[in-house]
């Protein structure tokens, strides 16, 4: 993104937004609530027309040329939102096959044989057959990832995929995730609170500020928990209580809020103490 003013209607969310993510970086889109991350997220997978900027996508310019264009690209994506978004009148094997019935050509012994592939990779093969509601919340994420991998994307796009999981789960989840980029060398945007899941598999990423409406940092979450000196970020990245008045100091009042960096990690983030830049 190159000088990206993002919004809706006329009211700016995000302006001056100029990043890059690399080819098989997992990238981070973080800062505070209601800051515009998911709205960056919406535009990155073309539900939101920018007001202004540039979006490239491998050198191609995203919003330049026909729909045709644009739905070519996204062929290129894989999305995994919120909820995980599955089908609940569908079992977890026709959720996954709906991407490639839609957007392929191949027989259905193929589809199933692709379908049985994909649920294999996040551990479900059991599950295909069952219906959403037949499955814990942690299983419809992981099938929500089989469906955004269907089509073999090179990137993939995470909405807080740990949002609601239980810390073993969303560590898990962490370790799903290093695998796709390590094993498939996919490209990985993601958008999430969870510090110690951010810490553990984030190796770049973008810090958003909803007060200027602006990127105010850029780095890995580990970089900027420990390297930046911008006090609302690094108050943010080591969980510091801040007050509204102070835009300088990280209030201390609260002796828990002055612990060093790590403190936080109880559940998933403990185990992943001393990883190298990959997260291993
Ligand atoms: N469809 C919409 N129309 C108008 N405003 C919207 C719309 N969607 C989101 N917003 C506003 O845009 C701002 C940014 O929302 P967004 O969901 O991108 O933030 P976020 O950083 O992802 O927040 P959170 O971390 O709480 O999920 C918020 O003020 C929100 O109210």
């Amino acid at each position: 993104m190159r000088d990206v003013t993002i919004g809706y209607g006329t009211k700016v969310i995000q302006s001056h937004v100029t990043m890059d993510v690399r080819r098989g970086s997992i990238f981070a889109i973080m800062g505070g609530s209601g800051c515009g991350k998911s709205t960056i997220l919406r535009s990155m997978v073309g539900l939101l027309r920018p007001m202004s900027g540039k979006y490239t996508v491998d050198g191609d310019d995203y919003w330049s040329g026909p729909d045709s264009h644009r739905t070519a690209l996204n062929r290129r994506f894989g999305v995994l939102f919120q909820s995980g978004a599955l089908w609940s009148s569908m079992t977890i094997g026709e959720n996954v096959s709906l991407p490639l019935e839609m957007f392929t050509r191949l027989n259905r012994d193929m589809i199933r044989h692709l379908v049985e592939m994909k649920l294999g990779l996040v551990g479900l093969s059991h599950a295909i057959d069952l219906y959403p509601s037949e499955i814990s919340g942690g299983m419809c994420k992981r099938a929500g990832l089989a469906r955004a991998m269907a089509l073999d994307p090179d990137v993939l796009f995470f909405d807080e995929p740990s949002a609601g999981l239980d810390p073993i789960t969303s560590a898990r989840l962490d370790d799903l995730i290093l695998t796709l980029r390590d094993g498939l060398g996919a490209t990985i945007v993601i958008v999430s609170h969870e510090l110690p899941s951010l810490f553990a598999i984030a190796d770049d990423g973008i810090f958003l500020d909803a007060q200027t409406k602006q990127p105010i940092a850029h780095g890995s979450p580990r970089d900027l928990r420990d390297h930046c000196k911008d006090p609302q970020v690094h108050a943010f990245m080591n969980r510091e209580a801040r007050t509204e008045t102070s835009t300088t100091e990280p209030a201390t009042t609260d002796p828990a809020a002055t612990k060093p960096d790590n403190t936080e990690s109880a559940g998933a983030g403990t185990v992943r103490k001393g990883q190298n830049a990959n997260g291993k």
